[in-house]
Formats: structure tokens, C-alpha cells, sequence
């Protein structure tokens, strides 16, 4: 069956070759799963809750209004807990709407959201719709969504996929084609530019990468060998992210305790500046994951 919804999530199989698989849980519509060949490729905490009682640790969460917890209040968005409020809602399921690719919706309103969450969001004033379209191919997964203003008043968001991947070793990992961009180093809280053609893995790590053109393939490439090319649309920036020892250690949901060991998150998004939606407009971004492939070097031309 290439569509099998079950209560609490959807499993959809490549009608061509069927050990291709993906599973995407309604609460967040987060993708759990994405298996090539039957070989899982995102990285899901053992200890994550896949029951609707707190957001998904692993897969691909989704961040929506707003990134991160900002402290100025003052901001519509800002009273928002960290990463918003469509991670952890119940999403409806929309069905199939195509057979090869096999691709499903699922879609999000003001409805579908804790009323208390909601009116953290402008007093709870806007109206939004939300369309998650998954699609699976051979050896390709695209996560894109819409975000349509319903309501009267503009307003301003964030968007990430916050897509964890599963790798052997993160000190054999190299995330490449991020050179001369600027960067925002949460760790360090400094700025600047970066200069390494691949960036490495030693430490604790979490970066916003801003503006990277959209030509720009990122791979993660182990010992030599690219596991995936992340590619985006419409999705200007990239969060890199590896909690490293003691930060895994503080989050509850991470297990096994080493896990970071074998998890990276490459992160495309919209953060670093808010997408400012007037009544009736409608914008889209998409994250597009290949598995494979040559190493491609791309400098920053632009
Ligand atoms: O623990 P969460 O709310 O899921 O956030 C997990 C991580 O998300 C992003 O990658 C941020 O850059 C990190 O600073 C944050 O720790």
C-alpha cells in the first residue's frame, strides 16, 4: 500500500521500490522516518515522545512562528515558547495527491492549535494555514510547505526544518559549501565570517549560517563519501547543530546518552530575518534531501 494512515501517523511507500519509506507522525507533522533501501536515515531519540505530550526529539520538527526563545517581548511573535507552535500540534492528515512521487499534505489552522498557545501569537489576532506536502522518490525526500495569510492583519514569522540526520561518526562528518558566509555563533555568541571550506565537528556546535545562496548544495560527507546533498528553496539560512556531551546530557528526551555521536542537524530555514506575510499572500519554501552523489565544491561567488 503506498498511503497507510494509521491513528497517529502516516507511513508512505515508494510504489516503484518499496524498502523506501517515510513516516510522518500527525502531532507535529514531523517525519520520524525516512528509510532508503531499508536504512533509516534520520536520527530519532529512543527516549522521544511520539505520544503528543511534548515535541519530537529527532526526524524533521517544525518551527513555526517563531526560532529559538527571544527574550525583547515587545515583538507579536516573541511571547512564543521556543520554536513556536506547530511542532506540537495535531496536524490533519489531507490525503495523497500524487501517486509517483508519492507525495501527502497535511495541513494546520488556528483551530488545530492550544487556544493558550495561539493567543501568545499578536493576542491570538491572526489567522493562518499551514500545508506540509511530503514527497518521496527513489533516493530523494522534499518537505515543503505553504504559509497562507487567512486572517486581516499581516504578520511576521520564522520558518525551519529542523532536520536531524542519522550519520556513523560525527567526528568523521564534514558539512561543506558554507564558506565566506556570515555566521551566527550561539555558542561562542559572536559573528562572523566563516572560513572553513568544510566545517568539522570537535565540540559543542550551533551556528546560523545566514544567507547562503540557494545554489549552494550542502553536503554531509562522511569519510570521503557524501550521505546526503540538503538543498533548499525560498529558505535563505542554515542552522548546524550537534549538542556535543554535557548539552545532550540536559535534555531528557536524548537517548541513548552518546546519541550525539551518531546525529547532526542541518537545519534550512528562514531565521536569521522574519517573512513578512500580508492578508491573502501566500509563501512557500522546501527542503530537498538527495542521498549520494559526488563531492561538489562551491565557493561563494555571490
Ligand atoms: O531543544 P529544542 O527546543 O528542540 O531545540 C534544539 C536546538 O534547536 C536549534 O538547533 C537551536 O539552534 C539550538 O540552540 C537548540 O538547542
Amino acid at each position: 500500500m503506498p498511503v497507510e494512515e494509521l491513528e497517529d501517523r502516516v507511513i508512505i511507500t515508494d510504489p516503484i521500490d518499496p524498502t523506501n519509506t517515510a513516516t510522518i507522525l500527525k502531532y507535529g507533522a514531523t517525519v520520524i522516518s525516512w528509510k532508503n533501501q531499508s536504512q533509516e536515515k534520520l536520527w530519532l531519540s529512543e527516549g522521544a515522545h511520539l505520544d503528543g505530550s511534548k515535541p519530537v526529539r529527532g526526524g524533521i520538527p517544525l518551527v513555526f512562528p517563531v526560532f529559538g526563545k527571544q527574550s525583547d517581548e515587545t515583538h507579536p511573535t516573541f511571547k512564543l515558547p521556543q520554536h513556536g507552535f506547530v511542532r506540537n500540534s495535531t496536524w490533519e492528515f489531507l490525503g495523497q495527491t500524487s501517486e509517483n512521487p508519492i507525495t501527502v499534505q497535511f495541513g494546520l489552522g488556528k483551530e488545530n492549535v492550544d487556544p493558550e498557545a495561539y493567543k501568545l501569537w499578536g493576542e491570538g489576532k491572526y489567522d493562518v494555514t499551514l500545508i506540509l506536502t511530503v514527497s518521496l522518490t527513489k533516493d530523494k525526500l522534499v518537505t515543503s510547505i505553504d504559509v497562507e495569510n487567512t486572517g486581516k492583519d499581516a504578520f511576521e514569522f520564522n520558518w525551519l526544518f529542523h532536520t536531524y540526520f542519522k550519520i556513523p561518526d560525527i567526528t568523521d562528518t564534514l558539512v561543506n559549501n558554507l564558506i565566506d558566509h556570515q555566521v551566527v555563533d550561539k555558542v561562542l555568541g559572536e559573528e562572523y565570517v566563516e572560513k572553513a571550506p568544510a566545517i568539522g565537528f570537535h565540540e559543542e556546535f550551533d551556528r546560523v549560517y545566514k544567507d547562503v545562496h540557494e545554489d549552494k548544495t550542502l553536503q554531509i560527507i562522511e569519510l570521503g563519501k557524501v550521505l546526503v546533498n540538503v538543498d533548499r528553496e525560498n529558505l535563505p539560512d542554515a542552522v548546524v547543530w550537534n549538542p556535543w556531551i554535557n548539552k545532550s546530557a540536559g535534555m531528557a528526551d536524548f537517548t541513548p546518552k552518546d546519541g550525539w555521536k551518531n546525529m547532526l542537524c542541518v537545519e534550512p530555514g528562514h531565521v536569521s530575518s522574519m517573512v513578512d506575510l500580508k492578508p491573502g499572500a501566500k509563501w512557500t519554501g522546501s527542503q530537498i534531501l538527495t542521498l549520494g552523489g559526488e563531492i561538489k565544491i562551491q565557493a561563494n561567488i555571490y
